[in-house]
């Protein structure tokens, strides 16, 4: 089976709750050259602010997703490509496994399967507020996380394994760990990229990186860069 994730290799992921530079549009980062635009953030989504930014993103020729941090924010919208839904691996509570999914589907019913999919985070940041709000287990070694990631692909049958440090750079040997250990799934990496180095580095064994604050803090040029390395590694 092909993804649409198979081809790519960075993602620009915006956080509705945060602005954007002086003078920096939703279009000029879609223009980035990013493979695709994926909205979600942890704390402060509303539908309103969801919808304010695939609004935005929708006008330009550029991959979008949702990625909801809980079913309320789940907007129906065509303009979407598809929905990446998160379940935390390491989670303290199985709420954010599977508990928060289970009601998705009961209050819904009938969801739109053939856009959706789920991300099989491993969240690595004890500082992040995924972390916080997941009450993750982030005391966890290499072999730990290639461990999860086998898990996720061989007994969950996850197509997307993603590693997550969000705010932070990740310890290189981690990710190389997780990438060994996964072979059809593919392996995001998200955290503190934010300039071609850091990118290149984390590229190396990632499939896909994930930028996301340095587009809120510095705008398009730190974004080109991160997607020059990550087409280079
Ligand atoms: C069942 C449905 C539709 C949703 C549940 C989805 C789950 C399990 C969410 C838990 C994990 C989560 C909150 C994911 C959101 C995406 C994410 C990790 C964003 C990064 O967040 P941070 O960078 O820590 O937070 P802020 O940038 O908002 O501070
Ligand atoms: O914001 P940063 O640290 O780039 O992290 C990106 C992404 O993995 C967050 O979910
Ligand atoms: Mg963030």
């Amino acid at each position: 089976m092909t993804t649409p994730w198979d081809d790519w290799n960075h993602i620009l992921k915006l956080d509705p709750d945060k602005e954007l530079p002086d003078g920096v549009t939703y279009g000029d980062l879609c223009a980035t050259g990013t493979d695709a635009i994926e909205v979600g953030g942890t704390m402060g989504i509303t539908e309103e602010n969801m919808s304010a930014v695939i609004e935005a993103c929708a006008e330009h020729d550029v991959a979008l997703y949702q990625e909801p941090s809980n079913p309320e924010v789940v907007l129906e919208d065509d303009a979407l490509d598809g929905y990446l839904i998160p379940t935390v691996f390491n989670a303290g509570s199985p709420f954010w496994i599977t508990e928060a999914h289970k009601e998705w589907v009961r209050l819904e019913g009938d969801l739109d399967w053939e856009r959706t999919t789920t991300e099989a985070y491993i969240v690595m940041n004890p500082e992040a507020d995924v972390a916080e709000l997941t009450e993750a287990n982030c005391d966890l070694g290499a072999d730990d996380v290639a461990a999860y990631a086998t898990v996720a692909e061989h007994m969950f049958g996850q197509e997307i394994v993603y590693v997550e440090y969000s705010g932070t750079l990740g310890d290189e040997g981690v990710v190389e760990a997780a990438a060994h250990a996964t072979d059809e799934s593919t392996l995001f990496y998200g955290g503190g990229i934010h300039d071609y180095d850091s990118a290149y580095s984390m590229a190396q064994h990632a499939d896909v990186i994930v930028v996301g604050d340095l587009a809120h803090d510095e705008g398009i040029e730190a974004v080109r860069e991160t997607v020059e390395a990550a087409n280079d590694a």
